[in-house]
């Protein structure tokens, strides 16, 4: 992507912008024919034929509502996770558009959301809400950014490689957390930065770690700071980090979709626990008091005018309580020296408040439109990120084809080259064997497994048993000729692999015989498909089965991947996007085990190699080895 004014830039951000909009309510409406022609359930986006089975009140006069199927029947599988954004409506009255609210809570029987209103129906239905709201504050967002003059035009016009960087000399830091010298050098570069730098964390180097010590270290230096993510997981993640360090750090955002041990950092709670709110809610209480005495005496004389009277003061009472109550937001917000937040920010709250410093975890999961709304506020920005996992999840093929799917992270590093990053290179997660083929394929073999994992084995586990004191760290089983073929699934689009099923099925079933945990395995399947499938068949509690796409920032000691695709043409997919596969890759801690097609899958070179390194390693074998009564 290249331009040459800024306003090039962002007519090209407005125009993704439009096309993501588009593609988004395309879908919706699909989704709700579906209802008619399929089970619209599929998607994962949808719940439906649900009951109202319980409720309470939530924080600020939400009400919390509990949605169960008939019977306690379990739930399929779905997409609405806690702080998911959803619509709540009439399934009876498909033209109903429905209260919008947000997951609260999940179990595998029921969902709850907060919600502001009452809903009225008998059977309800849950979608995942276009996030329209979001793309008109990204918009607005653009045009504030077209608009910009002085030393923040200069930082625009930076970041859009107009002009040219600057940085100070790195400056000495008394480290507060113990970091490694690839981590220091990155603060030390972070702290240098006049305009922006990106730090560049691969699987479980610390990336995050290392951002809260940039945070704590401009804190120290007297600054205030905004630190967002994409996502509230992301938030919550460096939220995490920071408030064993610092006083005052304040979370916005709706409490729902805050981890519940951190809830009481958000500003709802610090606002709840304030001294003046007993006042403001006393005040609340006597209006409330008016308007029923207003209600209760229409027969004494001057009725009317004491109505009146009485209304008129509840209202004013109110009004006062209103404004008492945003002035006291505003003074627990003065207080915080680092606000977390998501990207989409809340303007009205926030007001004029600048920020010395910007800083944004998981960069790499941002479009460019989502960046603007942070950037506006600060005067320098640190991005973090790793652009060699997932891209942002974008919905418009056409958008992601033209270069909406490129991060701006990604896009900074492509345009300033080595100046403007440092990538942590020490990891601390996975056993050197596993690290060795993605550090390899995509950090230019920079990776190093730190002493404390570097041959970590899941025999040093207390609970496991003998047996798995020889079992081989990385394994790739073969299907290639064995017609362990993908399947359609009949009313869908996804796939699924019934053979490579039974056989992670058998995987999982010995790693627990051995004594592992269910809670210590994760199956990931890259199609939706594979994972009901798995899920069907593995009901044991804590085992996790999920698409790529639910395991990026998490970590297991075993990983069993499922790779699906197997056919006569080579077709694999959205498997080539590899940075999907990198994330896979990257999960296990202490034993990975693979099962695919090598036919079908080394068609493309990537998957070649990957067959190859497991040759190399010894951890390469066909599932002709297996005895045939084995899947
Ligand atoms: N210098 C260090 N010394 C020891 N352990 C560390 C160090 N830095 C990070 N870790 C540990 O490594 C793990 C990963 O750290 P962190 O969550 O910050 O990584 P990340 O790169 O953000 O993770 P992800 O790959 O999930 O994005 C954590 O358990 C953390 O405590």
């Amino acid at each position: 992507m290249n331009w040459a004014t800024a306003d090039k830039y962002f007519d090209q951000l407005e125009h993704w912008l439009d096309m993501e909009g588009e593609a988004e309510r395309q879908r919706m409406v699909e989704r709700r024919q579906q209802k008619r022609t399929g089970n619209p359930e599929r998607s994962g986006e949808t719940i439906v034929n649900l009951r109202l089975v319980d409720h309470r009140s939530g924080l600020a006069g939400r009400f919390l509502i509990d949605f169960a199927k008939p019977a306690a029947e379990r739930l399929p599988m779905n997409r609405l996770k806690v702080g998911a954004p959803v619509v709540v409506s009439d399934e009876d009255q498909p033209d109903s558009s429905g209260i919008p609210g947000v997951v609260s809570k999940r179990t595998a029987t029921s969902v709850q959301v907060a919600l502001e209103e009452w809903p009225q129906a008998r059977h309800f239905r849950l979608d995942l809400s276009p996030d329209e709201r979001t793309r008109r504050r990204q918009l607005s967002a653009i045009g504030r950014a077209r608009q910009l003059n002085g030393s923040q035009a200069r930082l625009r016009d930076r970041l859009l490689g107009l002009q040219e960087l600057r940085f100070h000399e790195p400056p000495k830091v008394e480290f507060s957390t113990h970091l490694n010298p690839p981590q220091e050098e990155a603060v030390r570069f972070a702290l240098s930065a006049r305009d922006f730098a990106i730090l560049h964390g691969p699987p479980g180097t610390g990336k995050t770690t290392t951002l809260a010590e940039v945070i704590l270290q401009a804190v120290r230096n007297g600054e205030r700071i905004l630190a967002c993510a994409p996502s509230n997981t992301a938030v919550d993640n460096l939220l995490e980090r920071l408030v064993t360090q610092l006083p005052s750090v304040i979370r916005v955002g709706h409490p729902a979709r805050v981890l519940e041990w951190l809830r009481g950092h958000t500003l709802d709670e610090l606002v709840e626990a304030d001294e003046s709110t007993a006042i403001v809610q006393e005040m609340y209480r006597e209006a409330e008091m008016l308007m029923r005495s207003a209600s209760k005496s229409s027969r004494s004389r001057n009725a009317y005018t004491r109505k009146g009277e009485l209304y008129a003061e509840a209202k004013s009472l109110r009004q006062q309580a209103r404004l008492l109550e945003r002035h006291l937001v505003q003074q627990v917000l003065d207080r915080g020296d680092v606000i977390c937040t998501t990207l989409t920010l809340d303007e009205e709250l926030l007001g004029d408040r600048e920020f010395d410093l910007v800083v944004i975890d998981e960069a790499c999961q941002s479009t460019e439109p989502a960046l603007w709304q942070a950037m506006l506020r600060g005067k320098r920005l640190v991005l973090a990120g790793d652009h060699c996992q997932l891209p942002p999840t974008i919905i418009s093929k056409a958008a992601a084809r033209e270069g909406f799917a490129t991060s701006p992270m990604e896009r900074l590093i492509n345009q300033a080259g080595d100046q403007v990053f440092r990538r942590l290179t020490v990891q601390y997660r996975m056993h050197e064997s596993i690290m060795r083929f993605s550090s390899d394929q995509f950090y230019d073999g920079q990776l190093i497994a730190d002493a404390s994992v570097k041959s970590h084995r899941l025999a040093d586990l207390p609970i496991v048993t003998e047996e798995l004191t020889d079992t081989p760290i990385i394994e790739f089983w073969d299907t290639a000729g064995a017609s362990w073929d993908e399947q359609i699934e009949t009313d869908g689009m996804s796939k699924f692999n019934a053979k490579e099923a039974n056989w992670v099925v058998k995987q999982v079933q010995q790693f627990v015989e051995a004594g592992v945990e269910p809670s210590q395995i994760a199956v990931i399947a890259p199609y939706a498909a594979q994972v009901r499938l798995l899920r069907n068949r593995l009901q044991l509690e804590g085992l996790e089965v999920d698409t790529v796409d639910g395991f990026q920032g998490r970590e297991k000691e075993v990983v069993i991947i499922t790779f699906v695709r197997s056919n006569t043409t080579g077709e694999i997919g959205f498997l080539s996007d590899t940075r999907r596969t990198n994330v896979a890759l990257t999960r296990a801690k202490r034993a990975l085990r693979i099962i695919g097609d090598s036919a079908t899958l080394c068609g493309n070179p990537f998957y070649a190699q990957l067959l190859d390194y497991f040759q190399t390693q010894e951890a390469y074998h066909s599932v002709w080895e297996l005895q045939d009564d084995d899947p």
